[in-house]
């Protein structure tokens, strides 16, 4: 089964990739965020896009999810990993630390959300009880393990607009409601690779704590930047650890 992996912020190119070649899928939705790159990591197939585009110029409300699963599946995935930087709400979510959540809460509004609007002989309603594949989270968290890598095998992505950061208010509501972190591509990429009916999980990077949590005073850029760098080291192993593995 071909793996498919977006890339989130901190990791627009895959290290380590034979890549085969690059192709531009034009889709009825529109332009994918950019090329999809094909090749072989770890002796296996992988496809590759960048959700923010190779240069992360797109912002996360002008993603064109759509165009982006569509294109992954029609040029031949069959599996898809995302891997999405988040703001740690949950306690044990401290920066740098690696999750695989297994519930998801969409805050998010006037996006593309769904395949299920157009030429329709009858409404369509997906079943999204698990927003995520278990076999692919249960793989994750078996990789991570054989590798060492300490990761929360669980938890409530909260996916939110942006691109604005949220209040310490919208976060105390977002831990009420039962969110362990909170991003702002979770959704609708989750729900349409469910319309799809392609299996999709996601690998989250905790990059900061969210905001107004542990008394900092206000999100920075710089840390982020920084707890990145740390965390997409442990995503890459972590994708050493999975693919061979597959
Ligand atoms: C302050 S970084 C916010 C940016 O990072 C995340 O992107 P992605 O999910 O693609 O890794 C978050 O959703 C925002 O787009
Ligand atoms: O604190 C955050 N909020 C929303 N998205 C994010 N992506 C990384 N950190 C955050």
């Amino acid at each position: 089964m071909t793996l498919a992996i977006i890339g989130g912020t901190g990791l627009t190119r895959l290290r380590g990739l034979e890549i085969a070649r690059r192709e531009m899928v034009h889709t009825p939705y529109g332009e994918a965020s950019g090329p999809i790159t094909h090749g072989q990591l770890y002796g296996r197939p992988v496809m590759f896009l960048a959700r923010h585009g190779y240069g992360h110029t797109i912002p996360p409300h002008q993603v064109n999810f759509r165009a982006n699963l569509w294109a992954l599946q029609q040029a031949g995935a069959e599996r898809v990993l995302a891997v999405a930087a988040v703001g740690g709400i949950a306690e044990d979510l401290h920066p740098g630390r690696l999750a695989f959540p297994d519930q998801i809460i969409d805050y998010t509004h006037g996006r593309d959300h769904t395949f299920f609007d157009r030429d329709l002989a009858e409404v369509v309603h997906v079943d999204f009880t698990h927003p995520y594949d278990a076999d692919l989270r249960a793989r994750l968290q078996a990789a991570a393990d054989a590798a060492g890598i300490d990761a929360r095998p669980n938890g409530c992505y909260g996916a939110t607009q942006g691109p604005r950061l949220e209040t310490a208010a919208e976060i105390r509501r977002m831990a009420r409601d039962g969110c362990d972190m909170v991003g702002m591509t979770g959704m609708p990429e989750a729900g349409l690779a469910r319309e799809l009916e392609l299996p999709y999980a996601t690998c989250a990077v905790t990059a900061n704590w969210a905001a107004g949590l542990h008394g900092q005073a206000e999100v920075s850029m710089a840390d982020i930047e920084e707890n990145l760098r740390t965390g997409i080291d442990r995503v890459r192993a972590l994708l050493g650890s999975l693919i061979p593995a597959l």
